[in-house]
């Protein structure tokens, strides 16, 4: 089974680190730059931009991909399925035009130019408004064609807005919300191996707002420390050895740690530990 993954660029090294924390451990080999093995034999990593990742797999080159939603969108490849939402490289695909000009919405660029890396999703669009425009591909600095009279507005990627800000041009509409998916084809989507890479991913995701928790507590307490803990499936408790207390451990959302330590000294819990947990299956 082969993994199409970003071999350079903002998403390459989140990629590597997931399939790292999945377990999917990547070997080091002489080519790294085109290919890596991993730990598991049946598992290899084929790296590619990450504009190309989706016809590679739609071409049977790699079975699987990770790429952002945006890149899947502008691609040929239709017969592709998503599997998952990666949660990481979050951005907009936005229409924007030049703070000082008279352009406030989508209608007012009907007879104009449109200049972008992503012309395919852009003349979708385009069409979906019905306004009729004039689409440039441009393959970098978008944000400067409106300023060299290349065009009149531009639909790019903003995910802190700090480049659009610095060109001064401001948003009129949100064309797409992109964030990085793991896809397949659909013939490879219910694989075994591709779900087994699915399930070890998602488990990733599944751990990264937990915290496992474990603490002692006097058994007269065990009543009001379960009240506390929301615990999937309640708390796991143990007698310790040669002592009148238990000890406890509980999985509980990240977010609710702070308050529930808290509650839990409150009701006579004591030694409180709070880990990360590196993956969760269910
Ligand atoms: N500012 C951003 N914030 C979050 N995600 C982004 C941002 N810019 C791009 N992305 C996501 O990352 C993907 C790849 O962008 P990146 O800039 O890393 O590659 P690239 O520009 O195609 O690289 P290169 O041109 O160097 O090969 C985009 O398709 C998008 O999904
Ligand atoms: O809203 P912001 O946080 O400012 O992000 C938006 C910018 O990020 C991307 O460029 P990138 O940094 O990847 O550079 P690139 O043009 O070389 O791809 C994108 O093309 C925008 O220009
Ligand atoms: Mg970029």
């Amino acid at each position: 089974m082969r993994i199409a993954v970003p071999n350079k660029g903002r998403l390459h090294e989140p990629s590597e680190e997931l399939l790292e924390r999945a377990g999917l451990h990547l070997v080091d080999g002489a080519d790294r730059q085109l290919h890596a093995d991993t730990v598991d034999p049946d598992v290899t990593v084929l790296y590619a931009r990450a504009a190309d990742i989706p016809e590679y797999v739609a071409d049977g080159a790699a079975d699987v991909g990770i790429t952002g939603l945006d890149q899947v969108r502008e691609s040929d490849a239709d017969d592709l399925v998503e599997l998952r939402d990666l949660d990481f490289g979050r951005c907009r695909l936005v229409l924007a035009a030049p703070e000082d000009s008279h352009i406030e919405t989508v209608y007012d660029f009907e007879g104009g130019r449109i200049a972008t890396e992503f012309p395919k999703i852009t003349r979708r669009y385009f069409d979906t408004v019905d306004v009729d425009v004039d689409v440039t591909e441009v393959s970098g600095a978008t944000e400067l064609t409106p300023h060299v009279d290349i065009a009149d507005g531009i639909v790019d990627i903003t995910s802190t807005g700090t480049t659009l800000r610095m060109n001064r041009l401001a948003v009129v509409d949100d064309v797409l919300e992109s964030s990085v998916r793991l896809f397949a084809r659909e013939d490879t989507a219910d694989d075994e191996k591709v779900k087994q890479v699915n399930t070890a991913l998602g488990s990733v995701l599944a751990a990264e707002d937990k915290r496992y928790l474990m603490m002692n507590a006097p058994e007269d307490a065990l009543d009001d420390v379960k009240e506390v803990l929301p615990g999937m499936g309640g708390p796991t408790v143990m007698d310790i050895a040669g002592s009148d207390q238990l000890a406890v451990h509980a999985v509980v959302e990240e977010r609710a740690v702070f308050e529930t330590i808290s509650s839990l000294k409150d009701v006579g819990a004591n030694d409180i530990l709070v880990t990360e947990i590196e993956r969760l299956v269910k």
